[in-house]
């Protein structure tokens, strides 16, 4: 499930990584709550994702919550030329916290940094707030597709570990699978 502020760019995440196609142009809110499909073959298994994209607008708030227990993942998105959309994760995280399950996977994207000269909010201010809360951070584009697959590939290759929970592999790491390869692949 995506969630964040209104305009920070969901949708555009999400069509990037369906369809590999940027939304440009006039901004077009979701309506409550919509999802997309996406079927991705992990480690040689197919894992089939069903993606979550909610309305960041505050009068769509109830519709989403009663979403919240039922996701596997969520995808907390700020942009990084919007500094309002960075200061509220902590409600955001707090929201997560009193709706969503406890072992719920979750990861913060910082979107837009395709946009360096509006860039308001640091790489290192939106590692330091991931650090604080123990959750893994990426920087991405849906304008470029910087991270974009790379981010939900880890969410599924996680969600796949869970889901087999075959005794004899090594348990996955998110947070290592992240660090590593987005300092391998794809940092802006
Ligand atoms: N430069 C740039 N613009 C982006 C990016 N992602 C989204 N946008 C623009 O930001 C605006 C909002 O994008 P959406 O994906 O509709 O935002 P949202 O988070 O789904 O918004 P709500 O549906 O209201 O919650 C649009 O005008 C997009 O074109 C990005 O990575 N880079």
């Amino acid at each position: 499930m995506l969630v964040g502020d209104s305009g920070v760019g969901k949708t555009c995440l999400l069509v990037r990584f369906k369809d590999g196609a940027f939304l440009a142009g006039s901004f077009i809110s979701t309506v409550g709550i919509d999802f997309r499909n996406k079927v991705l073959t992990v480690d040689g298994v197919k894992v089939k994702l069903q993606i979550w994209d909610t309305a960041g607008q505050e009068r769509f708030r109830s519709v989403t919550h009663a979403y919240y227990r039922d996701a596997h993942a969520l995808l907390l998105l700020y942009d990084v030329t919007n500094k309002a959309s960075f200061d509220n994760i902590q409600a955001w995280l707090t929201e997560i916290h009193e709706y969503a399950q406890q072992d719920v996977v979750l990861m913060l994207l910082g979107n837009k940094v395709d946009s360096a000269q509006d860039r308001v909010v640091k790489r290192e201010d939106g590692e330091k707030l991931a650090k604080e809360y123990g959750v893994p951070f990426m920087e991405t584009s849906a304008k470029s597709g910087l991270n974009v697959e790379l981010a939900f590939t880890a969410i599924a290759k996680e969600l796949k570990h869970r889901s087999m929970k075959l005794p004899n592999e090594p348990k996955f790491k998110l947070h290592d699978y992240v660090k590593k390869e987005g300092a391998r692949c794809c940092r802006s």
